[in-house]
């Protein structure tokens, strides 16, 4: 088709390309604006690129040819016709013989190449971004409307090119600051380890076997798969199973796997190299490489999407790694230690989890406790723990009354140690007179009363102990009532039951 039969000047054309661009972004924009350039001027084939400096490529982000869309395109720009685009930043146009002007360009013939226009993408300070180009099996004249529809399709596409650029380099920011405030923690707990606050403290029989085993394996390499429920004191093992190794002098990186933005995992974990995608601005260890030599804690290993993985498996296999964008392996030295507050074996089952990656990291399992099973040890961490947020805040140093034992014993701790610790520094600093902690202000709303016996060991009653604590507690209120049972000053209000009930109650268990 002659340069000038070719559509370009049709308005109504012109009007469904920009509304039809209008309402997309990203890969669905570039999508559209390659294939209705292609369309619009009647050449074989649009495409737009993003450019990676460090390698001297540019990278499809869509290619339109033919009626179909090429998948995967990359090329060398060296002796193509888009090297000046990028070198020179300016248009190019070559009308025709394209082939023969750009001997070295593989591509030109097996595309059957005669014409050739591209045009630069650049950011707001003339940054170049990528490019936009058409090519055609015919030649190409370039008339002032088809220069003006270019024009206009380069504007577009370098503005939501910049736009994905920033959002790149806004999520590689996030991610940098997350690594500093992992790095602050570190320091954090590296203070905590000097002032001895990194002790698992504990006697309670399932806190000594547990100790037991992690001072049998943490010398070995094996990898060990931490679990408990939240705030359980996981992380707190995993550091000691680095510290009693003899990888204790190198480096502990903790990785929460629940925390990593979509998208930069896999540079988060192996690193990338600069220009390795859109906003890697510069060349980033990940945090195998930071672990070499030491270990490496997954946390919240639950929570890792598959094909991560999936990726995670071929490193365990291979014990290899490529970064992002760079084609030379790397191997490292790093003990792995995961933790999860899931059940790994039922999400296995469900298929949520890779059964191959569970086994890898299932070596050996060290189980946690709940705080609820730890007995007298909920006192003995109360007591240590009031100790340090004492010294930390330069309060003085309350007792436990008998009556906060019963409720530090009573109440269930879902959120286990944490939840301690935030109960206990709460009930420490509301303190009305620095004698006594305000224990039952900073427990939750919901805690169970405290019980009026001392348990054995937790609050685990028998059946014949919770009826015989009933018997006691309705004996209790229906002395205090002098045997009333109903009326505002009878045993059922006092109880909160419809007298009804009591009565019932009374009867059952032979007091009436
Ligand atoms: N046995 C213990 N002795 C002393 N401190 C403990 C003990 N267990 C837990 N802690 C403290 O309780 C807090 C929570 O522990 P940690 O962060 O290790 O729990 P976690 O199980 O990893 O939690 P999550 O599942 O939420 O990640 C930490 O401040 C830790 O120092």
């Amino acid at each position: 088709m002659p340069a000038t039969d070719r559509p370009v000047l049709d308005q109504r054309l012109l009007d469904a390309l920009v509304h039809g661009l209008a309402g997309s972004s990203g890969q669905a924009f570039f999508e559209q604006l390659v294939r209705q350039l292609a369309l619009m001027l009647g050449v074989k084939g649009a495409w737009v690129t993003e450019w990676r400096p460090a390698r001297r490529r540019l990278r499809a982000l869509a290619f339109w040819f033919d009626d179909h869309y090429i998948e995967d395109y990359e090329y060398d720009i060296g002796g193509t016709p888009c090297e000046p685009v990028i070198n020179r930043c300016e248009p190019t146009l070559v009308a025709e013989r394209v082939i023969e002007l750009y001997p070295r360009d593989p591509d030109l013939p097996a595309l059957g190449a005669v014409s050739y226009l591209g045009q630069p993408l650049q950011d707001a300070n003339g940054v170049v971004l990528g490019h936009l180009a058409v090519l055609d099996d015919k030649p190409l004249a370039a008339s002032a409307a088809l220069l003006s529809v270019f024009r206009l399709f380069t504007a577009r596409a370098s503005a939501e090119l910049a736009r994905l650029w920033r959002d790149q380099a806004l999520a590689e920011r996030e991610a940098r600051l997350r690594t500093l405030a992992a790095e602050a923690r570190q320091l954090r707990e590296d203070i905590a380890l000097l002032q001895g606050e990194t002790e698992i403290l504990g006697e309670s029989p399932p806190m000594r076997r547990m100790r037991e085993e992690l001072r049998r394996v943490a010398g070995l390499d094996t990898t060990v798969l931490v679990s408990g429920e939240t705030g359980t004191g996981k992380e707190l093992v995993a550091s000691a199973l680095h510290r009693q190794s003899g990888r204790a002098g190198m480096p502990f990186i903790r990785v929460n796997c629940a925390a990593i933005a979509l998208g930069l995992q896999e540079s988060e974990f192996f690193g990338h190299e600069k220009g390795a995608f859109t906003g890697a601005l510069q060349r980033r260890d990940g945090r195998f490489k930071l672990a070499d030599g030491g270990t490496l804690f997954l946390d919240e290993v639950g929570e890792m999407p598959p094909d991560l993985q999936a990726k995670l498996l071929r490193v365990l296999q291979e014990g290899e790694f490529e970064r992002v964008g760079g084609g030379r392996t790397e191997k490292v030295d790093v003990r792995l230690i995961a933790a999860t507050h899931r059940d790994l074996a039922a999400m296995v089952a469900e298929g949520s989890f890779r059964q191959d990656l569970w086994y890898r990291l299932n070596v050996f399992p060290l189980r946690v406790p709940p705080l609820r099973q730890r007995g007298d040890d909920i006192l003995l961490l109360a007591r240590a723990l009031l100790a340090r947020f004492a010294r930390r805040h330069g309060l003085p140093l309350p007792e436990l009354t008998e009556q906060d034992e019963r409720r530090l014993r009573a109440y269930p701790w879902p959120g286990n140690v944490r939840e301690l610790e935030n109960v206990l520094e709460r009930a420490l600093i509301i303190s009305p007179d620095g004698r006594r902690l305000a224990l039952e202000r900073a427990l939750p709303e919901a805690s169970p009363p405290p019980l009026p016996m001392e348990p054995d060991e937790a609050v685990i009653l028998t059946a014949a102990e919770l009826a015989a604590l009933e018997k006691a507690n309705l004996e209790r209120a229906l002395a205090h009532c002098q045997g009333r049972i109903a009326g505002p000053d009878g045993a059922a209000a006092l109880l909160g039951l419809h007298p009804n009930t009591l009565s019932s109650r009374l009867k059952a268990i032979g007091l009436r």
